[in-house]
């Protein structure tokens, strides 16, 4: 009997023919195909680049792995534990303790949350996994500092932050918790050059603690310093304008 090597990269998150189309009901019905037989797989250490025209689709299929949109066509599986959990069809309770415990999504936009500050804001996911008060806080702002937030915006709430401000706060979020899982679409957006590459490297950090990272990273030279690959999407189709489902 031969040993069986261990992969390289052990799956993290594993796409098999997913597949979006969107409703347009304020056009008639409409139909618009935003994803089609999309299959990859993003093991632990791997950074992945989901590539593609604007409209291709690639930040629906973040959405659709993280459980914001529903999975209507194909499989998303996400490593839990010793096993996959399936996202197509996951119930709400689900979701949530994936999204706690297995996936970390950082978006373009903060959602802001009334009168709680950046501080709280980036202390969340850790005080939610059982760190004490005083150490969630104190990790959160090492993080703000790295990334160049200045203090005196830590206790403020950041709905009248600059874009780069926010981000940064999102970004801090992020890559904070234990998630083993990151999706990320497009953390550098909005950032100066400095803050890219503190970005950078917290990617490559997040890699080598075997973290597996799928992005979309519109900044070539970003993404060519953090991707190991790129999963192609191709433009979407015109829209079905017959209106049946
Ligand atoms: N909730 C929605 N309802 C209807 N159409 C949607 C919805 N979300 C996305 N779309 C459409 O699906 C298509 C793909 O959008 P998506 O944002 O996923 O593309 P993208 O590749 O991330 O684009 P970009 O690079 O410009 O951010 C677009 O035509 C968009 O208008």
């Amino acid at each position: 009997m031969t040993a069986r090597a261990e992969p390289a990269h052990p799956p993290l998150l594993a796409v098999e023919d997913l597949a979006k189309t969107f409703t347009l009901h304020l056009k008639g019905g409409a139909r618009l195909p935003a994803v089609a037989g999309l299959s990859f797989m993003v093991g632990a250490g791997e950074c992945v680049a989901l590539g593609g025209p604007s409209g291709a689709g690639k930040s629906s299929v973040l959405k659709m792995i993280y459980g914001a949109y529903r999975i209507a066509n194909g499989s998303v599986r996400i490593a839990d534990g010793a096993g996959f959990a399936e996202m197509a069809g996951a119930a709400p309770r689900l979701v949530l303790r994936l999204r706690h415990e297995r996936m970390a999504h950082v978006s373009q936009f903060l959602r802001v949350i009334p009168r709680v500050s950046a501080l709280d804001i980036v202390a969340a996911p850790l005080r939610a996994a059982g760190t004490d008060d005083r150490e969630a806080k104190a990790r959160a702002g090492a993080m703000l500092a790295r990334l160049n937030l200045p203090e005196r915006l830590w206790g403020l709430p950041p709905a009248t932050f600059s874009g780069g401000e926010q981000q940064r706060v999102n970004v801090a979020r992020g890559f904070l918790g234990a998630q083993k899982l990151l999706l990320l679409d497009e953390p550098t957006a909005s950032l100066d050059a400095e803050n890219r590459a503190v970005v950078v490297e917290l990617i490559r950090e997040r890699r080598r603690e075997g973290c597996a990272i799928l992005g979309i990273f519109h900044d070539a030279e970003t993404r060519a310093a953090v991707a190991d690959r790129t999963v192609h999407m191709a433009a979407a189709p015109a829209p079905d304008q017959t209106g049946t489902t």
